[in-house]
């Protein structure tokens, strides 16, 4: 009989360690069923479950435990396990500093605060190492300087599989949004449509056959069933390797980091982003091309396409679920196919060791008069945050809070903004910090406050880019080439580009416009006002990247505080003041009605003069030509641009899963830097005005106030 142990108290978090406990039968299929269905008895043993039974001797496994504060919430700081199925009776027990978990998990170190193991292969010291395997990820691996065998040293074979063709029939409606599909639960667990979805992406996207994927989630509620569903139909579509992030978990600028350093094809992630998880949340499916970045316009319409016309679906309903706990690779017998599961966190490290100077973060962080907090909201940046800031930089480990990923994000709305990341304004309000930052459920987003004070995303980007060659290794390395934002964001980063002789490009709204731009070299950092910052290190928006950004500046500008380093770039371009009106979950034909209206009455607004003064130079719908390949992309937001270059923009959320949100953007520049610390509410409350009597919003959608103002 194979005996399971859960490590002495030094490293249970809870103070009140758990004895030896038994799981009830029927036994759970594997660690991962374990994991997430299972309460947690007082007492007793683990018996094994088959997947355990197979494991090499002194492998170890993590799972989640219920918090005594949050019973119902799963899975939260990992338990290290050792066992060994060589011996009678209670296992040899191996302290959890000196596990391979221990090793090789970074969640699991930081769940029981233990120090990177001493004598342990290190994480570290992966890039080094020699590269193995033939597989077309392990060269490409390689390449990138990364040990496929050192990353995940054991090989668990598993019986051959086979292939099963179900019949389906196509679901209406799974377009793509701006960022992939996205549904409340319910809708996706509905039988076969995240399946139909998968599927889809399977029949559209070309050469998936024997390619590499990556896999992983921002941890929401139902991630888990689908990545066992993604790897059983990835198995039966001829995909050559999944990479699966431990325990399913990979930030979005992960994913697309992994994507490119593995030379893989593509990447599904399994995120709704910023949106509410938990079964009454929403989940979401996105994929990303071999680039890292999100799907272009053409890949999406093909998916969606396929969405539309699907009968079967390919499947290998005899594999057992993966073990997501542990890094391991899974061969299957009598095929090529391969999943291998690796450490979320450490490839995302490395990465931002050689963008930053981490030395000079480091002192900062540990100088004794600086202090800052991240608000990892629940999502899947906790890990990341707590590896790079506490770990690698040296601050207190209280310096991330919300830093355990929650399947519900905490109840909480994981969208980093001034209404919904309340616990950081809360702190920074209280005027303990010298800098706040927050992240969303998939890490891609940010959100950057100084001590009682708040950083606009669209001069986050712009004194982000001013600042970065001067700053930041990767670009005194390779110095900005161009930069670019979204069509809604500032203008300030325009005035930054002129500055420093670069050109600037205005894209579309979404993150998948700027990858062309960088794959041709033409930007190197771009960004949106929807919190979203990063540069051509990824094809996604990073906001860890952001907030090590900042950083660097405040580093090499000792003693200035955020708000100092606004002013006084304020006083360098003048001020782009800017505001952003979300008016959620509004009727649906009430919101097509107010767009169309706008656009029926676009040419009239011309040159005519309206409340306060402005006059509209030019009205239209923004359409975009993709400079690189010729893409072309039409119905983008509708733009009023007035004679002082002030803006309106009007335009449809693509990233709700329930009514419409219509977004109302608000721009004017004031050169004058005595005028620069007017408060944006009241500087741009005329603009404000303008902007609601122009589209009639409370006739249309009802609403006197925004939900969300930012
Ligand atoms: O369509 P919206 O709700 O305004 O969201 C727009 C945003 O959606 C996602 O977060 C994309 O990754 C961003 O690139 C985009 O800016």
């Amino acid at each position: 009989m194979y005996r399971a142990q859960f490590p002495f108290p030094p490293y249970f978090p809870y103070g009140t360690p758990p004895a030896l406990f038994a799981h009830p039968s029927p036994l759970p299929a594997s660690p991962a069923a374990m994991n997430l269905a299972s309460p947690l008895p007082s007492s007793g043993w683990y018996s094994p479950s088959p997947a355990l039974s197979s494991a090499p001797v002194g492998a170890a496994y993590g799972f989640g435990m219920p918090s005594p504060a949050r019973p119902a919430a799963y899975p939260s700081p990992l338990v290290a396990m050792s066992f060994s199925p060589a011996q009678p009776g209670p296992p040899a027990f191996h302290p959890p500093a000196y596990s391979p978990l221990a090793a090789y998990s970074p969640f699991a170190r930081r769940a029981h605060h233990m120090p990177p193991p001493p004598s342990s292969p290190s994480m570290r010291g992966l890039r080094s190492r020699a590269a193995a395997g033939a597989a077309r990820a392990s060269a490409a691996a390689a390449a990138n300087g990364i040990s496929m065998s050192a990353i995940t040293p054991q090989i668990r074979p598993r019986p051959a599989f086979t292939i099963s063709r179900l019949e389906t029939a196509a679901y209406e409606g799974q377009k793509p949004g701006t960022s992939g599909l996205r549904k409340k639960v319910a809708v996706m667990q509905q039988p076969n449509y995240v399946a139909n979805f998968v599927q889809a992406i399977f029949d559209a996207v070309d050469d998936l056959a024997g390619a590499t994927l990556v896999v992983g989630g921002d941890g929401r509620f139902y991630n888990d069933v689908v990545i066992q569903l993604i790897v059983r139909m990835a198995a039966a579509n001829g995909v050559g390797k999944l990479i699966v992030g431990q325990n399913g978990i990979l930030s979005t600028p992960a994913v697309s980091a992994l994507v490119r350093d593995f030379g893989a094809a593509g990447g599904i992630i399994l995120t709704a982003s910023h949106n509410p998880g938990g079964p009454d949340g929403d989940l979401g499916i996105k994929y990303n091309i071999g680039n890292g970045g999100p799907a272009p316009d053409a890949v999406t319409a093909a998916i969606y396409d396929a969405t539309k016309s699907i009968s079967r679906i390919l499947t290998a309903d005899d594999i057992d679920d993966i073990a997501l706990a542990t890094p391991a690779r899974y061969t299957f017998a009598g095929s090529d196919f391969e999943v291998q599961v690796v450490d979320s966190v450490a490839n995302y490290v490395d990465n931002m060791k050689r963008i930053f100077d981490f030395p000079a973060i480091s002192s900062l962080l540990t100088s004794g008069s600086f202090s800052m907090v991240f608000d990892a909201m629940h999502g899947v940046t906790g890990p990341y945050a707590t590896a790079v800031l506490v770990d690698e930089l040296g601050a207190p480990p209280s310096s991330v809070i919300n830093g355990t990923p929650l399947p519900d994000f905490g109840g909480g709305h994981p969208d980093p903004n001034l209404t919904y990341a309340h616990d950081l304004v809360e702190l920074m309000n209280s005027g303990k910090y010298d800098f706040g930052a927050a992240s969303d459920g998939d890490g891609d987003r940010n959100m950057v406050l100084g001590n009682q004070f708040f950083v606009n995303p669209s001069d986050s980007v712009a004194i982000i880019a001013a600042h970065a060659n001067d700053t930041i290794p990767f670009f005194a390395r390779s110095p900005l080439t161009g930069l670019a934002r979204s069509m809604p964001t500032s203008q300030a980063l325009d005035r930054v580009a002129a500055h420093l002789g670069l050109e600037l490009y205005e894209t579309p709204t979404g993150w998948k416009y700027f990858g062309s731009l960088m794959d041709a070299g033409l930007i190197s950092i771009c960004g949106e006002e929807s919190f979203g910052q990063s540069s051509v290190h990824i094809r996604e928006k990073d906001g860890l990247w952001a907030v090590l950004a900042w950083l660097s500046i405040l580093a090499a500008n000792p003693g200035s505080s955020v708000e100092d380093i606004c002013t006084r770039h304020w006083a360098s371009y003048g001020r782009n003041y800017f505001t952003r009106y979300d008016f959620e979950e509004v009727d649906s034909d009430g919101a097509a009605e107010l767009m169309a209206r706008l656009v029926r009455k676009l040419d009239s607004w011309v040159g005519g003069k309206l409340d306060a003064g402005y006059v509209v130079r030019h009205a239209d719908e923004f359409a975009y030509v993709d400079p690189v390949n010729g893409a072309r992309a039409s119905n983008q937001g509708i733009r009023f641009l007035f004679d002082d270059g002030s803006r309106i923009v009007f335009r449809l959320s693509g990233t709700g899963s329930s009514g419409a949100t219509i977004r109302v953007y608000i721009e004017q520049y004031e050169p004058d830097a005595s005028e620069a610390s007017t408060p944006a509410s009241e500087k741009l409350a005329p603009l404000v005005n303008l902007a609601l009597s122009m589209s009639r919003m409370e006739e249309y959608t009802g609403r006197t106030e925004p939900t969300v103002i930012t």
